[in-house]
């Protein structure tokens, strides 16, 4: 697998003017009136264009849900979720979607998986095929192009997922947990890969994460949510410089306890009983 340093970084790309995102009052329960389930309570959260946005809280809080409002899979009960100010309807060629496990098309190879949206959306072939060149550079596909999904790595097959959801040069990826199912060594080239890619593009990033760790690595802003029903306890900005690791600075340990304490908060209010939220 080739390090982010031999992958070339591609063009920056149109499409992050449209990338901002806002949740109003926003909350979600599933289920009917017998069976409800109070997912998201009162959510508010304005994200600017090229933003950065981790997502981390308490199994269970509604990180996914948060993310499929966005996403335009479920409408909220209550609330509105605005993308580019205008209320989102349903799923939209301006917002690409990466989950846990790649989702590729078993039966047609990288290029294919890659290009699929674009034939749907009927894009002529030059302009198609020059996208997918485009993207298999970005995510150091090129010499898998003609791989089917079996034949490659989880690691290749997460990339080949993230080149596909970028085909039509979404304003803003949503990624549920992208690289949980990966070995350590493979999540940390993949973390690199998606800032890279993030810098290279200028979308606004919207990741859900687990672990706190990948969470103040990766955000330019950390949310933190609460237990169920889900909300916004904590919002904490993270600039920390980037080299040579910013793992190695003060300032991140300083993030890092901070975002887990707000987590172990959330989880159980009763431990930590000195932390309050952050807003
Ligand atoms: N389709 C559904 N019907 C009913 N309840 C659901 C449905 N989907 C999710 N839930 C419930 O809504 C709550 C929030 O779920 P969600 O998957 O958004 O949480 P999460 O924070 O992403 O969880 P995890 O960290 O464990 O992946 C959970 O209690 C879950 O059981």
């Amino acid at each position: 697998m080739p390090s982010p340093a031999d992958t070339p970084a591609g063009p920056v790309e149109e499409g992050a003017g449209g990338g901002a995102v806002a949740l109003r009052g926003v909350s979600l329960a599933y289920g009917g009136r017998r069976a409800r389930v109070q997912a998201l309570d009162d959510i508010d959260i304005a994200i600017g264009a090229g933003e950065f946005v981790t997502i981390v809280g308490p199994s269970g809080c509604g990180k996914s849900t948060l993310l499929r409002l966005v996403a335009g899979f479920l409408a909220p009960t209550g609330g509105t979720v605005q993308v580019a100010g205008a209320p989102v309807t349903g799923p939209g060629p301006d917002r690409g979607v990466v989950f846990q496990q790649p989702r590729l098309f078993p039966w047609l190879n990288v290029r294919r998986n890659i290009e699929f949206g674009l034939r749907m959306a009927r894009v002529p072939a030059a302009r198609r095929t020059a996208r997918t060149r485009e993207l298999l550079e970005l995510t150091g596909l090129a010499d898998a192009a003609g791989r089917r999904p079996h034949e490659l790595s989880g690691g290749m097959q997460q990339r080949a997922a993230i080149a596909r959801a970028l085909a039509p040069r979404p304003a803003i990826l949503l990624m549920d947990e992208p690289f949980a199912a990966l070995d350590a060594l493979t999540r940390e080239r993949l973390q690199e890969e998606i800032r890279r890619i993030w810098q290279a593009t200028g979308t606004t990033v919207l990741l859900v994460t687990h672990s706190v760790d990948e969470a103040v690595y990766l955000g330019t802003r950390v949310l933190v949510m609460s237990r169920r029903p889900g909300t916004v306890v904590a919002d904490h900005p993270s600039d920390l410089p980037r080299a040579p690791d910013p793992r190695t600075e003060p300032a991140y340990l300083t993030l890092r306890e901070s975002v887990a304490a707000a987590v172990r908060h959330a989880a159980d209010p009763r431990k930590d009983p000195h932390v309050h939220p952050v807003l």
